[in-house]
């Protein structure tokens, strides 16, 4: 197993964000993390990601409990991609993405083995050749994002963790980006655990859904066991039409005007 989550708790002072969370995940496998505003997702990706110690329970990852690596073996394995990607620095891209092989430099520094390839042939995956040499600054939010799919690409991990990646990103881009992640992950067979509005997306892309209501696991499954229009209706509070997408079968929720609850 890649990732065990047993009992995880979580309270920040009196208030209890998670409760008893059980998650096992397989190498290979991309988990769609889904649930209503405040319903503690990006709590506990910062619990899986070693970031946040639980009240309660435990992380283990690769058989080890996560708190026991150091942050740099820690970063060698995981790498966490957050909601807002890369502030904009007077950094160029590809100072970026050498940034980005910060686990694997001894103490001169250096790194044992030329990275310089390795960056290249990432760059020109992600279309990032041509802008090279500009700074952050320079950038759209979408280009950003991309660099810092490029940096986390460039780490290399096992486990790729994703808050919301595609928040600020076009349609088009968005895509992209989950093509992007996919093509890696087939590639590599690294393991992705994700953050996801778009449910919709979700459905195309994940292998399984992990529902997370009021801090407690409310579901868990393939997204056809997952995203049926009671569930939906009764964690996220609107009453939608779930249909199969008409190329794939995958479920696509269709929301309708006026058709929200209390
Ligand atoms: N550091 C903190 N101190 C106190 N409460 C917190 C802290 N971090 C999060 N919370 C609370 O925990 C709950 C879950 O927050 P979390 O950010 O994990 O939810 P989320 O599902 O990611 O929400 P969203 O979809 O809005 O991003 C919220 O009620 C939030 O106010």
């Amino acid at each position: 197993m890649m990732l065990v989550a047993q009992g995880l708790s979580k309270a920040y002072g009196r208030t209890q964000v998670l409760s008893e969370v059980e998650l096992r995940v397989g190498k290979g496998e991309w988990w769609g993390i889904i649930g209503p505003n405040g319903s503690g997702k990006s709590t506990l990706m910062q619990l899986l990601s070693g970031v946040e110690r639980p009240s309660k329970g435990s992380v283990r990852l690769l058989d080890r409990e996560i708190g026991s690596y150091s942050r740099k073996a820690l970063a060698r394995i995981v790498a966490v991609l957050q909601q807002e990607g890369l502030d904009p620095t007077d950094f160029t891209v590809r100072e970026v993405l050498e940034m980005g092989r910060y686990p694997f430099l001894n103490w001169l520094g250096r790194e044992e083995q030329d990275a310089a390839p390795l960056i290249d042939s990432i760059m020109e995956k992600l279309e990032l050749r041509d802008i090279q040499e500009r700074r952050l600054t320079e950038l759209s939010g979408g280009q950003r994002q991309r660099v810092a799919l490029g940096k986390v690409m460039v780490q290399e991990p096992s486990l790729l963790m994703l808050d919301e990646p595609t928040t600020y990103l076009d349609i088009h881009y968005q895509l992209q980006f989950m093509e992007m992640v996919d093509a890696w992950r087939q590639a590599s067979e690294i393991t992705v655990i994700s953050v996801l509005h778009d449910l919709n997306l979700a459905a195309q892309f994940c292998d399984k859904l992990l529902v997370l209501h009021e801090g407690r696991v409310a579901g868990m499954g393939s997204p056809e066991e997952v995203l049926t229009e009671a569930y939906i209706s009764r964690i996220f509070r609107v009453m939608p039409s779930v249909v199969k997408h008409p190329e794939n079968g995958a479920p696509q929720v269709l929301l309708t005007a006026n058709r929200t609850r209390k």
